[in-house]
């Protein structure tokens, strides 16, 4: 059945959401307004979008309506949906925060239709333009019912989930406020706070920034995420991330008196078992991380390095996903990242280039 979907918010969510269930139903309609309505002028002309709305009233005849704007405004778009919601009407959201929303949906009695949503994927990147069609591919995808929702309901919901190839994961809003505090809120504090310690810390001359390497780079990606949205993740979701950042506060205690007493047993067994939990997070399977197949290239600096590469592998018929060179230098010279479709390729590709006396690291 042809469904007709809105979206209030259109940026790297809610474009992805809309492009990955445009792949595969050409024929649903895709509605969006936004706070800049001119920006969706780019998914019309994609053929992403059908219609450009200017008010959510608007939005009176959708099947499903999707909240993709920041988790302060949900709330007030909420308020404005009330008496715009056609009866059978499914409304979600993607906030990153559920308690304020739950709280919101009960307040203006929408319980029986909302049922919250947050896909365990993203990016430091934001706006339409970023969006792609396969965001949640493989990443967990929270559902949060309300106990007015009706099974029928999320069975709808968690189908449209399993279109975008995400993992649909019923939680409370409560429990997923918590977690999320511990595997996704403290995480961007660290980064944003140890950036800015380097910042002040480092000399004029910015030797701190010129060496920083893999490490900092791997673990301040997310540092340069949008202000916007992560002041109003942390002020809805305050006591939880005070709760876990209280525990790191004292872990690093912890750590800073093993350093301070040279108790070495102590240094070994933090990185001992942070390394044996951490390398128990698969990247290959599905999950939270994303599935990547990368081979890793040393290669020297000169004309039609790269392409003696990728005809190698074309002759080999390997298809190659993406390619490029990687710019935070852990390698002696310069470093290909080839990525492929799947395992046997990737296996494949570094047998193959091996053979040809390339030095191949797999990730
Ligand atoms: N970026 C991520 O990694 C990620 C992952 C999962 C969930 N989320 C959640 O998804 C939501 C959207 O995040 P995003 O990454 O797509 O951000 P984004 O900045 O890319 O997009 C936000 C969209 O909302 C619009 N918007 C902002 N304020 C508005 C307002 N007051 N009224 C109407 N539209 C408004 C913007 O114009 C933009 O179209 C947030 O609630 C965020 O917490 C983000
Ligand atoms: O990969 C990233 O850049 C993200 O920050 C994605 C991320 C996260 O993992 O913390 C960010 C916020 C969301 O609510 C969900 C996912």
């Amino acid at each position: 059945m042809s469904e007709i979907i809105g979206f209030i918010g259109f940026g790297l969510i809610g474009g992805s959401i809309a492009k990955g269930l445009k792949k595969v139903h050409p024929d649903w309609k895709m509605l969006a307004c936004s706070r800049t309505a001119g920006k969706l002028e780019a998914a019309r002309a994609d053929g992403v979008l059908d219609e450009i709305v200017t008010s959510p009233k608007e939005l009176a005849g959708c099947d499903f309506i999707f909240l993709c704007t920041p988790v302060s405004c949900i709330p007030g778009y909420l308020a404005k949906l009330k008496d715009v919601v056609k009866p059978g009407c499914i409304l979600t959201d993607v906030g990153s925060t559920k308690s304020n929303v739950h709280h919101a949906v009960l307040a203006q009695g929408l319980s029986h239709c909302f049922i919250g949503g947050h896909p365990m994927a993203g990016s430091e990147q934001t706006g339409y333009e970023n969006a792609t069609d396969h965001l949640v591919e493989n990443a967990y995808y929270v559902l949060t019912p309300t106990p007015q929702s009706s099974p029928a309901d999320l069975k709808k919901l968690t189908a449209l989930v399993l279109d975008l190839h995400g993992i649909p994961l019923v939680l409370d809003p409560e429990e997923h406020d918590s977690v999320v505090a511990a595997v996704s809120h403290l995480p961007h504090l660290i980064a944003a706070g140890l950036v800015n310690l380097v910042a002040r810390s480092d000399s004029s001359r910015q030797t701190m920034k010129t060496v920083a390497a893999g490490g900092f780079k791997d673990i301040t990606r997310i540092a340069s995420s949008s202000p916007e949205m992560w002041q109003q993740i942390c002020m809805e979701n305050r006591e939880n991330i005070m709760k876990i950042l209280r525990d790191y506060i004292a872990d690093m205690e912890g750590i800073y008196h093993e350093l301070e007493n040279s108790d070495a047993a102590g240094l070994f067994r933090l990185f001992e078992e942070s390394g044996e939990y951490r390398s128990s997070i698969s990247d290959r399977s599905a999950g939270p991380l994303k599935k990547e197949y990368a081979v890793y290239c040393d290669i020297v600096d000169e004309a039609g390095a790269i392409a003696t590469i990728a005809t190698i592998l074309s002759v080999h018929q390997i298809s190659i996903k993406n390619i490029g060179i990687v710019h935070n230098r852990e390698f002696e010279q310069g470093a290909l990242k080839i990525v492929f479709y799947d395992e046997d390729s990737a296996s494949r590709a570094a047998e193959t280039l091996d053979s040809c006396h390339y030095h191949i690291t797999v990730r």
